[in-house]
């Protein structure tokens, strides 16, 4: 997705906290995680709520960019997954990997490699990167650009007529 998206669904701390609590009662059903792995940057908050709403004390990083703005480049694992992490997954432990959206799938399918065993959840979802996903709570179209709270401020907006007044 690149800066030629159409429509933009903003979204509100209070509306990522709910959303996320709801990925976390989704994923009761599977039973206990020995460890979640967040994907850094994005996967840091949703990850959070839900190892706390879960109570998984093993929270471990793999950090991964893909976009400079809403421009997509080429994925960069700058953090990979920790040894005793892998040992973990190894050795059939559970483990849950938490991003805040799929998109195209790309940083998805990178990291899905580094733990094939995991289960992948994540808040939003759009239709090319669905597949890549275990569980997600909101669909978006392809064309949608979601703005994170942590992007946002408080700011004048135009009023729809156009007029300033
Ligand atoms: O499905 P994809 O097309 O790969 O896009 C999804 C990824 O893009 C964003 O991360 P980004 O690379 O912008 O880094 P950040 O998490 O540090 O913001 C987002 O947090 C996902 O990790
Ligand atoms: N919003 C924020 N970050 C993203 C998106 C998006 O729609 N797609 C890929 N990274
Ligand atoms: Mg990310």
């Amino acid at each position: 997705m690149s800066i030629s998206s159409q429509k933009s669904f903003p979204v509100t701390w209070d509306q990522f906290h709910r959303d996320s609590r709801a990925l976390a009662w989704r994923l009761t059903g599977l039973g206990n995680f020995d460890a979640v792995v967040a994907i850094a940057r994005g996967g840091l908050v949703p990850a959070a709520i839900v190892a706390r709403e879960l109570n998984i004390r093993t929270v471990e990083t793999v950090a991964v960019k893909s976009y400079d703005h809403q421009n997509q480049g080429g994925i960069k694992v700058l953090k990979e997954v920790s040894g005793p992490l892998l040992e973990l997954a190894r050795n059939g432990g559970k483990v849950l990997i938490v991003d805040d959206l799929v998109d195209t799938g790309n940083t998805a399918r990178v990291v899905r490699d580094m733990l094939p065993g995991a289960h992948f959840a994540t808040v939003y979802a759009k239709p090319k990167g669905r597949e890549m996903v275990d569980t997600f709570i909101t669909e978006v179209s392809q064309d949608t650009w979601i703005f994170f709270p942590w992007d946002l401020d408080v700011a004048y907006v135009a009023p729809i007529s156009g007029g300033t007044d």
